[in-house]
C-alpha cells in the first residue's frame, strides 16, 4: 500500500498533477485535499482505470487530517500563483502561511511522510516547513524536498531547441543548482551531458531563458496564472522518482532544494558555502535523500552566477526561518479561505 496526498489538488497544478499520479501504478491510495472543489476532482479522476483508489477532502469533517493519515508522500501545490509584474517573493505573505499550516497538519498526522513543496517562493517555503517540523520535534531533513524539477525540464528543452533538436530534449541533462527563482537558478551549462557547443553570447542567452522561464509562462497567460501543466509533469516525475526509490527498489538521481546543512553538501560544499538550503543532485533511496551527487568544476562565468545566487538565497532562507519564529505555529493568523483578508492584514502588519 502506498498512499499519496496532494494538498491544493483542485488548483491549476493540483488537477493535472493528480491526474498524472493516478496514472502511476506504484500509488494505491490517492488523497486529494483542497479548500474548494476537491471532491469533484476526485470523483472525475477516480473513473480512470488504474488501480489506485481516489478520495477527495475538504476542510470540514477533519478533511485535512483524514487526507494525511497514513500517507507516504505529501505534495504541496497549495497557494496563489504569480500575475505579470510580480516576483515569486511577492507570494510569500500569503503562501508562507498556507504552507506553515499545512506543515503543522503534516507534523501531527503524517510525521514520517516525504514532503514535496511546490508552493512559491520555494526558496523560503521549504525553510518554513523545516522550522515547523523542528518546533514539532519530527524533522527528518532527508524527507523534505523543494521541487525544482521544472528548471531541469526547461533546461533540457531549451538547450535542445537552441541546438535545433526540439524532439530530443530528454537527451540533454544540465545541472541546475541553487534555488527556484530568477538568478538563484544556476544552470551549469559547461557540465551538460552531452556537451553543448554554443558561443559565449548564446550560452548567456540560454542561461537567462532557464532562469526566467517561469516569466515566459506568466506573461503568456496574461493574468491567468503561471506554469501549471509543465509543473504538473515535473512534479509528478519527481514524486514518482521518490516513491520508486522508497518502495519500488528503483533509485534515481533528481535535483532538489534540500537542507544541505543538515544532510551535508558533499562535493558541493564549496559552492553552497554557509547556506542552509540549496538545490543539488540527490540520489534517492528508501528513506528519501540517500546521498548528494558529484559536483563539476564551474567555469569562471558560472562562479559569478553562483555568487549572485548565494547572496539572494541567504535572504530568502532567513525570511522563511524568521516567519515561523516570529509567527508562532499556534498563531491566530491561520489560513483558510474565510480569513484570507485577515491573513493579508496580519502578515503586512508583521504579526
Ligand atoms: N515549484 C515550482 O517549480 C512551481 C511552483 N508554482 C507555485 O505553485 C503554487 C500553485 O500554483 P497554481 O496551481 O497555479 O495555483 P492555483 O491558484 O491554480 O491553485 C492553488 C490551489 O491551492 C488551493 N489552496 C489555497 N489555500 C489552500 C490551503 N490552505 N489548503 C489547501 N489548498 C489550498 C486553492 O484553493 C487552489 O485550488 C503557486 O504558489 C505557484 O507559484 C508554480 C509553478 C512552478
Ligand atoms: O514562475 C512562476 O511563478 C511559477 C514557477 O515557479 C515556474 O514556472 O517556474
Amino acid at each position: 500500500m502506498v498512499k499519496a496526498t496532494v494538498i491544493g489538488a483542485a488548483g491549476g497544478i493540483g488537477q493535472p498533477l493528480s491526474l498524472l499520479l493516478k496514472q502511476s501504478t506504484i500509488i494505491t491510495d490517492l488523497a486529494l485535499y483542497d479548500v474548494v472543489n476537491a471532491p469533484g476532482v476526485a470523483v472525475d479522476i477516480s473513473h480512470i482505470d488504474t488501480p489506485s483508489v481516489v478520495q477527495g477532502y475538504l476542510p470540514d469533517n477533519d478533511g485535512l487530517a483524514n487526507s494525511l493519515k497514513g500517507t507516504d508522500i505529501v505534495v504541496i501545490p497549495a497557494g496563489v500563483p504569480r500575475k505579470p509584474g510580480m516576483t515569486r517573493d511577492d507570494l510569500f505573505n500569503i503562501n508562507a502561511g498556507i504552507v506553515r499550516d499545512t506543515a503543522i497538519a503534516i507534523a501531527t498526522h503524517a510525521p514520517k511522510a516525504f514532503v514535496l513543496v511546490i508552493s512559491n517562493p520555494v526558496n523560503s517555503t521549504v525553510p518554513v516547513v523545516a522550522e515547523v517540523f523542528k518546533k514539532k520535534g519530527i524533522y527528518d531533513p532527508k524527507r523534505l524536498f523543494g521541487v525544482t524539477t521544472l528548471d531541469v525540464v526547461r533546461a533540457s528543452t531549451f538547450v535542445s531547441e537552441a541546438n535545433g533538436e526540439p524532439t530530443k530534449s530528454l537527451d540533454y541533462s544540465v545541472p541546475i543548482v541553487g534555488g527556484h527563482s530568477g538568478e538563484t537558478i544556476v544552470p551549469l551549462l559547461s557540465a551538460s551531458q552531452p556537451a553543448i557547443k554554443f558561443d559565449a553570447s548564446k550560452q548567456a542567452e540560454i542561461v537567462k531563458r532557464i532562469q526566467f522561464g517561469g516569466d515566459e509562462v506568466v506573461k503568456a497567460k496574461a493574468g491567468g496564472g503561471s506554469a501549471t501543466l509543465s509543473m504538473a509533469y515535473a512534479g509528478a516525475r519527481f514524486a514518482i522518482s521518490v516513491l520508486e526509490a522508497a518502495f519500488g527498489g528503483k533509485s534515481s538521481t533528481e535535483y532538489s532544494y534540500i537542507d544541505v546543512k543538515a544532510i551535508g553538501a558533499g562535493e558541493w560544499s564549496g559552492v553552497v558555502g554557509s547556506l542552509d538550503f540549496f538545490s543539488v543532485p540527490v540520489k534517492l533511496g528508501k528513506s528519501g535523500v540517500e546521498s548528494v551527487g558529484s559536483a563539476p568544476k564551474p567555469t569562471a562565468e558560472e562562479e559569478k552566477l553562483l555568487k549572485v545566487a548565494q547572496d539572494q538565497l541567504s535572504g530568502n532562507i532567513s525570511k522563511g526561518v524568521q516567519f515561523v519564529s516570529i509567527d508562532d505555529v499556534s498563531s491566530a493568523c491561520r489560513v483558510n479561505v474565510h480569513c484570507l483578508h485577515e491573513l493579508i492584514a496580519c502578515t503586512s502588519a508583521g504579526r
